[in-house]
């Protein structure tokens, strides 16, 4: 382990460069642009830099001039468009290089911590990732806290200052002592002491343990510790040196003053030449430049000779950094033997003739072997990565080119760096080498999947949506849904009535034919119809016009004698009599709900008040029904109810949906928050993420398939004929296809925003197209077809079945439900590796 007392360290110490180091960090003619057409921005442009070992670093420049785009290509977070980058000996992402892995420490600028942790637990976290060994963790943890000053470890990191949260973010990147350190504004927001004792620290590192440490810094004064100084500016280096020679070189007291004179040297001369040539002079605003996307045609770039492409190579046995600014490639064309300039680059020039081929590709071998010697690659047959973005490219008429590294490739066409044909990148599969789903490793799967369980349990907003949610839900749903209106008022204007003459409502049961409408009123459902008395027909339907009541119940003077009249004498009756014997219904129709409820209960009173009728006069009680009788159903109840219908399409749409929202809010989250970025860089693998989100989210469905389960079926009655064991499995797979969506929305979206219009987005079309609210059938058939492509169309019609026909997974509708549900699982985690693939190489 690292002590501070390990060196006596001056406050004021200036790192002296040692000499004969190897090269830690390779790049040259790094290309990197956003965007497309018209808004592509180009950030880096053929930068070159080199960072021995055991040394530190200062990476220095202005806000955008592209800095943290360099450091997210060389921590293999994003991929050049050209170029390369050598990373401890190889790409990153590649076996040979430390990245991903424990060898670099990363610190992003983003804050990239849990707020739900402590810091002790933080720490333990990434301990658990690297597989530090429990003393280890111990011991350095100790020693990290009085080095940084850090609050006590019980301390969420949420609570932290934004100086104490940076200085966790930086205790995490050091924690494991790594081979070299990455650090993006680690003293942003620090007091001025503690700054001193980070630098002093990163000097101890470097000076006594070999460390190579990157750091950028907007405090361009504090880099004098640095023993090698990058002057960034539109995406080059201005200058690439000790502080001490700059100073001297430029004759200057500061280092801002020195990149002060560079910055105005560089513009000039971009002024001169647009000048000279008669081009457009463009805005000389620093500024200006900075912030247009460097387009700038000033850093066109032509080779000397055009035919010609050149190869340079550190020569790390003469220890000189090549300096951009300096001749630093030695060309000479149609030469194909290998030299040594003064800079120590080791140049080859190679003539693109199809005469040339086979020579050509023997010179490849050639400075490949070359380069071995020459880079130090710790790595033992030191496999082609650097050079196979060197090697020879096959263009449509068949010719062969190999990329020319001697002279900047930024387009001048297209300003766009990289896009001439001879600095593409046409040979290497980029992917293969980064992008491996290979076997997930214990340690670190059960360090997230740790840690996905304490920010679910430890965030209460988090806690409330995955283990209430469902539950709150599904009672919901199942007190609001279905059920029967009631307390619906209808106005009773009843003409019979007349205490005059004794015509009063009696509550008689018995065989008397008298006041037939005060005995159909009693058998109307007093919980579902209201009866409000009105005078007459006229007022009773002006209140239904102003919405006071549902509708009206109207009885004419004479009902009872005209009732019995028509019964008696049936067909004889004259048209009067009829009109006479009628109960008067009118209904708002406006609510077609409530209307038919009205409707159901106004026939059955009469059926009711028919059957009484006759059997209190000892008639047969079927003699007034119409012939017409419905036998015990086949499946379900004679009277169903509608949340016996919806009940299995919510319960799927509960679980997939809590499994959409979590898992895209989790990812979406932990990238934009930089954590996502910052676990990869550290070793954790894709498969390793999606096995411990899998894990945990398959926990959380169970709980979650459960609780739904059990409020419908046990808690609300709702009917299930069939095996509640088959109906759990299907809904846990509704759930993980919701999960594989979710990966499939944060894979594509950035923001909460756009995720959140996405999932929204698709929600409601999966919602009305699979039959949740209303049988497909009503569909048109056009409609139908697409709706089978809906992932919970089927496994709806399966649960239906199982719940309401008790169906098994020997019936076509239950296992298709299953087997579309594993083909959408299949189907959207291509998707999704997919976008997370080409969005690496796009991003
Ligand atoms: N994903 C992206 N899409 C489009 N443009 C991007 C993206 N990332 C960065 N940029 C642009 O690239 C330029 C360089 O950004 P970068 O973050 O590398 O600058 P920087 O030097 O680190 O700045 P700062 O010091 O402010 O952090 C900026 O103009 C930025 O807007």
């Amino acid at each position: 382990m690292l002590t501070e007392s390990s060196s006596a360290v001056d406050e004021n110490i200036v790192y002296q460069p040692e000499p004969g180091g190897e090269t830690a960090v390779y790049v040259r003619n790094a290309c990197k642009s956003f965007g497309v057409g018209k808004r592509r921005a180009t950030v880096l442009r053929n930068l070159d830099m080199n960072v021995k070992k055991g040394t530190i670093y200062g990476l220095l420049g202005a806000s955008g001039c592209g800095k943290t785009t360099l450091l997210s290509c060389i921590v293999g977070r994003r991929s050049l468009d050209s170029g390369d980058v050598l990373v401890l000996g190889g790409e990153p992402g590649s076996p040979e290089s430390g990245i991903p892995g424990p060898r670099v420490g990363y610190m992003p600028q983003e804050l990239a911590l849990y707020g739900d942790f402590t810091i002790k637990e933080t720490l333990e976290y990434f301990g658990r990732i690297y597989n530090l060994p429990g003393e280890f963790v111990k011991s350095q943890m100790e020693f990290i806290f009085k080095l940084l000053d850090l609050p006590p470890g019980h301390r969420y990191v949420k609570t932290l200052s934004g100086g104490q949260q940076r200085r966790v973010s930086f205790a995490v990147a050091l924690f494991h002592e790594p081979e070299l350190l990455i650090l993006d504004e680690p003293t942003v927001g620090v007091d001025p002491m503690l700054r001193k004792s980070i630098w002093n620290h990163l000097v101890r590192l470097s000076t006594d343990h070999g460390r190579t440490v990157i750091i950028t810094t907007h405090y361009i004064e504090e880099a004098r510790q640095a023993g090698t100084i990058g002057l960034m500016r539109s995406g080059h280096l201005l200058a690439e040196e000790t502080p001490q020679n700059l100073l001297v070189n430029h004759g200057l007291r500061t280092l801002e003053e020195v990149f002060l004179k560079l910055s105005r040297t560089e513009r000039a001369k971009k002024h001169g030449a647009l000048t000279a040539s008669g081009r457009a002079v463009r805005p000389t605003d620093p500024s200006q430049q900075e912030d247009r996307g460097h387009d700038n045609p000033a850093f066109i770039c032509t080779a000397d000779n055009p035919d010609a492409t050149s190869i340079g190579i550190p020569n790390n046995r003469t220890n000189i950094s090549p300096s951009p600014t300096s001749n630093q490639y030695w060309k000479s064309s149609k030469s194909v033997l290998p030299r040594a300039n003064e800079d120590g680059i080791v140049g080859l020039t190679f003539s693109p003739s199809r005469e040339n081929l086979e020579e050509t590709t023997r010179n490849r071998h050639a400075v490949r072997r070359l380069y071995d010697l020459n880079v130090n690659s710790p790595i033992e047959g030191f496999s082609s990565a650097p050079f196979d973005s060197r090697e020879v490219i096959s263009n449509e008429n068949g010719l062969i080119k190999t990329g020319d590294r001697s002279t900047p490739s930024c387009s001048s066409a297209s300003s766009s760096c990289g896009s001439t044909e001879v600095s593409k990148r046409p040979t290497k599969k980029r992917g293969s080498r980064t992008f491996v789903l290979s076997m997930p490793t214990a340690h670190r799967t059960a360090a997230l999947i740790r840690k996905n369980f304490l920010i679910t349990l430890r965030n209460i907003g988090m806690f409330a949506f995955v283990f209430l949610m469902p539950g709150l839900q599904s009672t919901l749903f199942c007190l609001a849904i279905g059920r029967d209106p009631t307390s619906l008022k209808m106005a009773v204007v009843n003409e019979e009535l007349d205490p005059s003459v004794g015509r009063v409502c009696n509550y008689t049961t018995d065989c008397t034919y008298s006041m037939f409408s005060c005995r159909y009123l009693r058998f109307l459902d007093n919980s579902t119809i209201i009866q409000v008395p009105y005078q007459s027909l006229s007022d009773a339907l002006d209140a239904t016009l102003r919405g006071t009541v549902w509708g009206v119940i109207h009885f004419g003077h004479n009902f009872t004698e005209e009732l019995l009249e028509r019964q008696i004498n049936g067909n004889a009756v004259d048209k009067e009599t009829i009109q006479a014997s009628r109960i008067g219904i009118t209904l708002d129709w406006s609510n077609e709900q409530i209307a038919l409820t009205l409707q159901h209960r106004l026939v059955g009173g009469f059926n009711d008040f028919n059957r009484n009728l006759v059997t209190s006069c000892d008639y047969q009680p079927v003699i007034p029904s119409i012939p017409v009788e419905f036998m015990d159903p086949v499946y379900g109840k004679k009277n169903p109810s509608f949340t016996d219908f919806m009940a299995p399409g919510i319960i799927l749409t509960i679980a997939y949906t809590q499994a959409v929202s979590l898992t895209a809010a989790v990812f979406i989250n932990e990238r934009k928050q930089g954590l996502l970025d910052r676990s990869l860089v550290a070793g954790v693998r894709t498969s390793e993420i999606l096995l411990a989100h899998l894990v945990t989210q398959f926990t959380v469905l169970v709980f979650q398939s459960s609780v739904v389960l059990l409020v419908m079926l046990l808690v609300f009655k709702i009917t299930c004929q069939g095996s509640l064991a088959l109906a759990m499995f299907i809904t846990l797979l509704q759930g993980l296809c919701g999960m594989f969506y979710g990966f499939v929305v944060s894979s594509l979206c950035d923001q909460q925003t756009s995720a959140l219009q996405l999932s929204l987005g698709s929600f409601f079309p999966n919602m009305l197209l699979s039959g949740v609210l209303w049988p497909m059938e009503g569909m048109s058939i056009y409609l139908r077809y697409l709706s089978y492509f809906i992932p919970l169309t089927h496994a709806i019609e399966a649960l239906r079945c199982i719940f309401a026909r008790g169906w098994g997974i020997d019936r076509p509708e239950v296992y298709w439900g299953i087997v579309v549900n594993f083909g959408w699982i299949v189907g959207l985690l291509l998707v999704c590796l997919t976008v997370i693939r080409v969005r690496k190489y796009t991003g």
